[in-house]
């Protein structure tokens, strides 16, 4: 069924498992997302970025925002775990007012790049009109960057979330999940030296805020992924993500959300380059993106095993 993100992260939050966010742009990988959810018996989040909104729309906001909520709606009706959409990032109001006129469980009122009080006003402006009409609330706090040993400490003390702040923040505002910043950054690229998490910030956030937490910028980037798509002609030096230990040690420390995008990306387009390298005279696109389907929802299986949702549905 479909149902609202809120209830999702609620009983993850009360039995110590994460969920994760998926995001998607187009129809295969969302297939893929219910798939996993499906043969795992586990919930899933989609997620849907400003860009992937503009994207499916063809640059229609209120358009983009409608067709996901409907291929979403229609899919998550046909199967029995619980789906969930939501607006990741939203940062434009009329962004968001269009997902949550389309229908939308959920949305990211992202306003971390501002200073304490104009992320409160905002993301408390969000809260009060999604809440009225049943939609829960993500916001962000701190700004995402990854922890380098060779980068000053004070400026990471300046980008990770405070604590002090989040336990406000959670006051003031009412919003029903939070990402705290602690290390992590988008994209493939997170970590020079080793990956590092902090995990005595995060477990203070969640101790002074009891809400269910968001860690963004959480993909593994999988070294099997990773040599298969530079096997067939990907250039993806330096790649790293945060190991899937680190992800499963997040969760005993009060994530309940991970959102998750890169990884999907690197699988797909791992599996897409090694098909069409091996089947040249294919052109038929439910050929050629059917078993790069096949590997994003196995990464999605993995995950939803490694973050104990499996049979959670
Ligand atoms: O936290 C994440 C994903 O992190 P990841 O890169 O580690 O998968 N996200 O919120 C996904 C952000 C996707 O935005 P866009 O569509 O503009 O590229
Ligand atoms: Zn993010």
């Amino acid at each position: 069924p479909y149902v609202n993100t809120k209830e999702i992260l609620e009983r993850a939050n009360k039995e110590f498992y994460a969920v994760p966010a998926l995001n998607i742009n187009n129809l295969e990988f969302l297939q893929a997302i219910i798939d996993a959810g499906v043969e795992e018996h586990s919930p899933v989040i989609i997620e849907t970025s400003e860009g992937a909104i503009k994207y499916a729309g063809n640059g229609d906001i209120k358009l983009g925002a409608k067709l996901f909520v409907s291929m979403v709606e229609s899919y998550a009706r046909n199967v029995d775990i619980p789906v969930s959409l939501h607006v990741d990032h939203g940062k434009n109001f009329k962004i968001i007012m269009a997902a949550i006129q389309a229908g939308y469980s959920s949305v990211m009122i992202d306003a971390s790049e501002f200073p304490f009080e104009k992320n409160v006003a905002e993301t408390k402006k969000i809260v009060e009109i999604a809440h009225s009409l049943g939609v829960s609330v993500e916001a962000e706090l701190g700004r995402l960057v990854g922890i380098e040993d060779n980068v000053a400490v004070e400026s990471h003390e300046a980008a990770l979330v405070d604590p002090d702040e989040a336990k406000l923040f959670a006051e003031e505002t009412g919003v029903d999940f939070l990402a705290p910043a602690i290390g992590t950054s988008h994209g493939a690229f997170k970590f020079k030296g080793e990956a590092r998490l902090d995990f005595a910030r995060l477990k203070k956030v969640k101790d002074l805020t009891g809400l269910p937490l968001v860690l963004h910028g959480a993909s593994s980037v999988p070294e099997d992924i990773k040599k298969l798509a530079e096997t067939y002609g990907a250039d993806f030096k330096g790649a790293k993500g945060v190991p899937g230990e680190i992800l499963a040690e997040s969760v005993k420390f009060g994530i309940n959300k991970v959102n998750t995008d890169t990884d999907l990306r690197m699988a797909f387009i791992a599996s897409l380059r090694e098909f069409l390298s091996k089947n040249p005279g294919e052109f038929d696109p439910r050929k050629y993106f059917k078993t790069p389907k096949e590997l994003v929802k196995n990464v999605i299986r993995e995950r939803l095993r490694l973050l104990g949702c499996s049979n959670k549905a």
